[in-house]
């Protein structure tokens, strides 16, 4: 049996008369990663806020654990996690009194809390930092330790808005990897982010979204096959050079971006070799599988990360 967790109908933000949220509809499944994937401003934590039970809507439904926000929010909220888009440690305390001091918060005992915290020490690798003051962490630490402590109170449905944003490759994948592991574990996810990579990593199912609606929902999978062919040339030109004329019937859709020249086709070395039959000399090319940035490309017409 599915359960849904949250779900949304017709939901909107309004911040006096400008309308962040334009009436979205949204169900987040138990046991699923669900991810908001879109650009700054698309109203991803105007949404996750008003999920989070922080901010109250504007108008629609929203039900968050069965329960309703503006009735129930004190008791929802003990039941969520929530990781902001930045970090809001305690710096001047230790990794270890971090986490106890906010499992206080929660009500724990003494003895639970001290228990809860080399527990979640442990899961976020911070064990050998247990008694080290917070703010000499690197981004990744940090991050890491936001995430165990909005795992104190063992929650259902952890939100997380724009984890990874700031954070060097090599402490993203950590971080992916500890989410995938709660993920095993049981715990429901709600990621916002806009970094496509990240999407597709970490969610079963998401929603793009641009200025305030959904632009389209699926799994990564569905969504590459729905809206982009199986793979993409990239051509590069000298600058002023850029011209789509000579290969636009060398695939089933050409787009022309500053830098590059995209063909969107089955076979992309065909096409090069195409082009390249008839004289078309680009400075550098490249054949890739498409991805959810090509997705958001031709849904909006913009890239995401402009
Ligand atoms: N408190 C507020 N008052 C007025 N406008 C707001 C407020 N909060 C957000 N907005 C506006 O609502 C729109 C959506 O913002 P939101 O933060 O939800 O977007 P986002 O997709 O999460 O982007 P970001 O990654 O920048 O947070 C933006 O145009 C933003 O300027």
């Amino acid at each position: 049996m599915t359960t849904t967790l949250v779900e949304a109908e017709a939901l909107t933000k309004r911040f006096g008369t400008f309308e962040a949220v334009q009436g979205i509809d949204v169900e987040v499944r138990k046991g699923e990663a669900f991810g908001f994937l879109g650009p700054n401003g698309a109203g991803k934590s105007s949404t996750m806020r008003m999920i989070s039970c922080v901010s109250p809507r504007s108008g629609g439904v929203l039900r968050v654990l069965g329960m309703d926000p503006d009735t129930d929010g004190p008791r929802i909220r003990a039941r969520l996690g929530v990781v902001p888009q930045q970090d809001n440690l305690d710096d001047e305390l230790t990794v270890r009194q971090n986490l106890e001091v906010y499992g206080r918060y929660f009500g724990l005992s003494r003895a639970a809390v001290r228990e809860k915290a080399v527990e979640l020490m442990g899961f976020a690798q911070l064990t050998d930092r247990a008694d080290a003051e917070v703010e000499p962490l690197s981004g990744g630490m940090k991050r890491r330790l936001t995430i165990a402590r909005s795992l104190v109170n063992d929650p259902e449905l952890l939100l997380l808005d724009e984890p990874t944003t700031g954070l060097d490759p090599q402490a993203r994948h950590l971080l992916w990897d500890r989410l995938f592991r709660l993920k095993q574990s049981g715990v429901t996810l709600i990621i916002t982010t806009h970094y496509m990579d990240e999407a597709e990593q970490l969610c079963d199912r998401l929603v793009v979204m641009d200025g305030g609606r959904i632009a389209a929902e699926g799994s990564p999978g569905e969504l590459i096959r729905q809206h982009a062919t199986r793979e993409v040339l990239e051509l590069r030109f000298p600058p002023g050079e850029q011209s789509a004329a000579e290969v636009r019937d060398l695939a089933e859709r050409v787009e022309v971006l500053p830098d590059r020249v995209l063909l969107y086709t089955a076979d992309g070395e065909a096409a090069l070799a195409a082009a390249h039959a008839r004289g078309v000399r680009p400075v550098s090319s490249l054949v890739r599988r498409s991805s959810l940035e090509d997705v958001f490309l031709r849904l909006t017409g913009r890239t995401l990360v402009d």
